[in-house]
Parts: C-alpha cells; structure tokens; sequence
C-alpha cells in the first residue's frame, strides 16, 4: 500500500456541528507537523462544515458527502475510513478526538489497518524523521508516559478534549477534496434503533467557562441544592468527583477526571473535593480554581490560585450573599 506525506485528523461532527476538540487538534497538528495537515470530514450531502473548519487553517481537507454515512453506525464509518485509507494511502499518522465516538472508531479502524493506537493522550510531538510521541498518563496518572509506533503507519492517537488551545489561522492555501463516490459497505451487525437528543438547555461541562465542582464532602442534598443556587448565581454548570456519579442525576457527562472529561474554565470552584490525581487530570486547563475543603492538608489546595479551610456550605452560601 502506498504511503502518504500527510498528518490527519479525524473531524467530529456532533449534531450537524464540528466538536471543538477537531479545531484543538487542527491547531496542534499546525504547529508540530512538517508534513501537510489533513483533516477528513463525514457530513450531509446538504452540508458545508469545510468552511467551519477551513477558519482554523489546515492544508487540506477531504470532505465526504455521504448521508447514508452521516446516518449510519461506527462499524459502517470504520469501513468508510479503511477504504478511503485504501484509495489515498496510508497517511503518517491520523488522530482522533479521545470522545464517546473517537474512542469507538479510532481502535476500529487501527484494528484493520494492523497499525497501533495510543488512547487519551495528553500531548503529541513529532521527532524529526515525522515519528509521532504521544504523551499520556499511566499508572493513575502518576507517570506520564512516551509511546511511540515506529514501524507501523498510520501512527494513530485519540487526544483528550480542552488540552490544546484551538486558535483560527488564516490559510488561503487551504484545498477541499470532496469524495461523493466513496462506498459505504453497510453494516448488519448493529442497528441504531434510536438517536435520543440531550436536552438543549443543558451545557455540556468541556464548553463551559464556569464550573461548580462538587465532591464528597458537599454531597448532602442541602449542600447540592446550595451548590446548584450558587452555579446559578455565576452563570455556571455544575459538574462532580466520581462519587457523586451514583447519584442519578449526574453521569459520566457531569464527571470530571481521568475516567470523565478535561475542562478548561476560566473559573473553577471545588467544593469538598480531595484532589485525587484521577480528578486533577481532569483540571489542569482551568485559568482560576477556587476550593474549599475542611481538610486543611487537602492535596486540591496545591493546585489552587485560592482556597477556603472550612466547610463547603458556609463557603458557597456567603459567596452567594457577596455576589447580590
Ligand atoms: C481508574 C480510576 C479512574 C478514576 N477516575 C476519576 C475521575 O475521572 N474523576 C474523579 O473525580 N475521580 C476519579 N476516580 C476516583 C478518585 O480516585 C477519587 O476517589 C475521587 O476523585 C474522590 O472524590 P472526592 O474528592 O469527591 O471524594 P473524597 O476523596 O472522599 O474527598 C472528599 C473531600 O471533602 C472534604 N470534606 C468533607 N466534608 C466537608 C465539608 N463539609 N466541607 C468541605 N470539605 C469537606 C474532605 O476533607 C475530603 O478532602 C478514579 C479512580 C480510579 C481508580
């Protein structure tokens, strides 16, 4: 199979709209590839989200016009991507967002083409022969760890959202390659019998630029209620330690962490959270933390610009009061 010169990315259309994280990597990949940057785009035959993207300056983008595909499942898109691979050849490396839908098809798609796949990255780097490190935690994140795929392309990633900046970049060089005719192998083994929509008023926590964070130590219905009072008064969203994703109302959306998503606020709050470093892995991004813990030895302390030693209910209510 032919080799191509060309680092790519995979863009992730949620809800008939590019996923930031794409333009995060189209910026990363601008500033550390050498070879031209590629990003390949699934979207309606009705669709143009080539010009969302081309604001963020990539060499080229291969834009797929296919509403079967846009409709289909993760086996179908896999298929879709091999044979593409197929026609064009095997690129340098190819990277995908470390999302619910990166992490179904990326290990897919590195399955068929018998290459390797580093999961949740961190941080990418290329050495000078277009050899591409990946960066990511290991051992409950104590370790951060370099792997490398030196003898298999593409070199394939998915990348954890908000760890890179996504900045527009004016490339008038940028090409659109559209591919009307590519076939899409259908696929019996699954059936999506439903696409149930997430509720419109709810902000996810990995866009948000406020954040009330609540943990163990405000978990008491008073305190979230109190919590949630106070995410009102900031314009904020609230979002939880794993302990509190057995309550029903939160899920792994809501969790931030190793295990849930990276945020990167411009303002944080911890409210009774230790500071595990399953959960700071998830808050690294975030401009200003704020925490209060009663503990006064609390390991989130050492990763806030401000904290509070005492308890999290008097510290959200009489931040509420100064706020009216
Ligand atoms: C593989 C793996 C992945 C994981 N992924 C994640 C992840 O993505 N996200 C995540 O959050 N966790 C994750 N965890 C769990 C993680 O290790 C911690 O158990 C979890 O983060 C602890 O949550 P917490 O801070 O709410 O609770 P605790 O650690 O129990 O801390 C509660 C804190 O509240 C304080 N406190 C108690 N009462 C009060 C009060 N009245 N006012 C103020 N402070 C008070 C205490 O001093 C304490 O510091 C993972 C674990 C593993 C093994």
């Amino acid at each position: 199979m032919e080799f191509l010169k060309e680092n790519w990315i995979f863009a992730e259309v949620d809800l008939n709209k590019v996923n930031p994280i794409t333009y995060q990597l189209i910026t990363k990949m601008n500033q550390i590839s050498e070879l031209p940057v590629t990003v390949v785009l699934v979207e309606g035959s009705s669709e143009s989200l080539e010009e969302d993207i081309k604001e963020y300056g990539p060499d080229k983008i291969i834009t797929i016009k296919n509403d079967q595909l846009v409709q289909g499942n993760d086996l179908e898109m896999t298929n879709a991507l091999d044979t593409l691979i197929e026609k064009t050849g095997r690129p340098n490396s190819f990277v995908f967002a470390a999302t619910v839908v990166g992490r179904s098809l990326a290990p897919r798609l590195q399955a068929r083409l018998r290459t390797g796949l580093t999961a949740d990255c961190l941080d990418l780097h290329f050495e000078d022969d277009g050899t591409l490190v990946q960066t990511k935690p290991s051992y409950g994140d104590n370790i951060m760890c370099e792997i490398v795929v030196p003898n298999h392309r593409p070199q394939m990633a998915t990348v954890r959202s908000n760890v890179f900046e996504a900045k527009k970049l004016n490339n008038p060089m940028t090409k659109v390659i559209n591919i009307t005719n590519l076939k899409v192998v259908q696929d019996k083994q699954l059936t999506i019998s439903s696409k149930p929509l997430p509720q419109e008023s709810a902000e996810s926590i990995t866009e948000a630029n406020r954040i009330v964070a609540i943990g163990r130590g405000d978990k008491t219905e008073e305190n979230l209620t109190n919590a949630k009072r106070l995410a009102d008064k900031l314009h904020a969203v609230i979002g939880v330690t794993r302990p509190l994703t057995d309550l029903e109302e939160f899920d792994i959306n809501d969790q931030i962490g190793q295990s849930g998503q990276s945020v990167s606020p411009d303002i944080l709050i911890n409210l009774g959270i230790s500071g595990a470093v399953q959960y700071t892995a998830g808050i690294s991004n975030a401009k200003t933390i704020v925490s209060a813990n009663t503990d006064k030895d609390a390991p989130i302390f050492k990763h806030s610009d401000y904290y509070y030693v005492g308890n999290a209910e008097e510290f959200s209510k009489a931040l509420e009061k100064a706020l009216q």
